[in-house]
């Protein structure tokens, strides 16, 4: 590997081997630390465009990939005359050609030819739904072995493009937070890697590339980051890949304003944030948390347990720009869901949804002034694309019967 990871605790840099912690057992996300200062783009067709600041050596061919494009239409509903959409799902309309259609597979792509290149072993990924199928599709594609653990309510969003043989899919009872509690030990097992969420530099520099697509495409930084979030990684994401802009020296020197939004009413990143505060605590920001889970549209944002803490976690990137969060009732984000699907041309995934609602919430509010450069990120969508033309594969439950013993002991299958 020709980067390095560094500790954000203790500075210390050194070669990576898939560490997803500093080695020294300090708190907090690594970076890593690529040898090019200024991006070079490649010849690829999709988001190996970006390997320069991606932390591998190999780079497979695909097509996925972030897209970005200038709103018209919707930026005219939402009164912004400079208002840039990066997208991550199916549109052909825009060679937008994600068939998992979420910027989960963003994710995908980097996290497993890392793991390949590290390791080896089988990926244990839990999900509540959009990143479990991204890792199926990715893995069946690129021949690596993984374990996907998904709460039942998630289960009809695990398919693939294409059959995926390598893939194995536990359903648990309770919501993404258990998924997480039995990957958790699962991973106590010999030879299950767990893919380690936003500690994983290559999930967050996987997901940078939205940011670093728009501000190729746009030719500057943004002023202004919308998104939906759940666990927050899009956004520390971002703000570590608009960090690689300044540093590159070409796309300006200001850090965009994040503009994040969670689904009404979980919304405990929102509740922190609003009080300044660093910890989360549960009986303030997350009272009633499984009722309140239960009662979203976007599941996909709801955890329990988000980076938001942790040093170079989402307070940090929110300190740092000055950062807005917002709360979003279901039917506002249906509303503006709909508001940008007949504009553009693109059925959101609903946490897209909760994004559309938020960027509507800081125009009105006087957060974004109607000539500002904003980047909405379009999380996911393309969903009605994609099923005219792929028939999509469910991916089959493991039976309890089929379980390995070692698996059901640790697991409640
Ligand atoms: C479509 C979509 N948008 C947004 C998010 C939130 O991303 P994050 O957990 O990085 O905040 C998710 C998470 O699964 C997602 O699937």
């Amino acid at each position: 590997m020709n980067h390095l990871l560094r500790c954000p605790v203790c500075g210390e840099t050194f070669p990576d081997h898939g560490e997803l912690a500093c080695p020294d057992g300090h708190h907090g996300l690594l970076r890593a630390i690529y040898p090019e200062k200024q991006l070079t783009i490649r010849d690829e067709p999709g988001i190996f465009r970006y390997a320069d600041w991606l932390p591998v050596q190999q780079v497979p061919r695909t097509q996925s990939g972030p897209v970005t494009f200038r709103s018209l239409e919707f930026a005219k509903e939402v009164g912004l005359s400079n208002l840039w959409i990066g997208f991550t799902g199916y549109a052909p309309h825009r060679s937008a050609f994600v068939p998992t259609c979420s910027f989960k597979e963003l994710e995908a792509w980097p996290t497993v030819q890392r793991q390949k290149e590290t390791g080896g072993g089988t990926l244990v990924v839990a999900s509540a739904g959009n990143t479990g199928r991204a890792f199926a599709e990715v893995a069946g594609t690129m021949n690596q072995q993984v374990l996907l653990v998904v709460p039942k309510r998630g289960l009809e969003r695990i398919w693939t493009s294409a059959p995926a043989e390598n893939v194995t899919l536990i359903a648990v009872d309770g919501d993404y937070s258990d998924a997480i509690a039995v990957a958790d030990r699962i991973c106590e097992l010999p030879g299950y890697i767990p893919e380690g969420g936003a500690k994983n530099v290559a999930r967050r520099d996987g997901m940078g590339t939205v940011f670093l697509d728009a501000a190729v495409t746009i030719g500057s930084i943004p002023d202004h980051y919308v998104q939906g979030v759940g666990s927050g990684t899009g956004a520390i994401a971002a703000w570590e890949a608009a960090l690689r802009l300044i540093a590159d020296g070409r796309f300006g020197e200001r850090l965009p304003r994040l503009h994040l939004a969670q689904n009404l009413p979980f919304i405990p990143l929102v509740s922190a944030w609003q009080a300044r505060r660093r910890e989360i605590i549960p009986e303030i920001d997350m009272p009633h948390a499984e009722e309140a889970i239960r009662a979203v549209n976007a599941d996909v944002l709801t955890n329990r347990k988000p980076p938001y803490t942790v040093p170079g976690g989402l307070f940090d990137a929110l300190s740092a720009c000055g950062g807005q969060m917002y709360g979003i009732t279901n039917a506002a984000a249906e509303s503006a869901g709909l508001l940008f699907e007949k504009t553009e041309g693109i059925d959101p995934d609903p946490a897209a949804a909760v994004a559309c609602a938020a960027l509507l919430a800081a125009v009105d509010r006087g957060e974004i002034g109607e000539d500002a450069c904003v980047l909405l990120n379009i999380t996911g969508g393309g969903y009605k694309a994609v099923l005219e033309k792929y028939q999509v594969v469910p991916v089959e439950t493991i039976r309890p019967g089929e379980v390995p013993a070692c698996i059901l002991e640790k697991s409640h299958v």
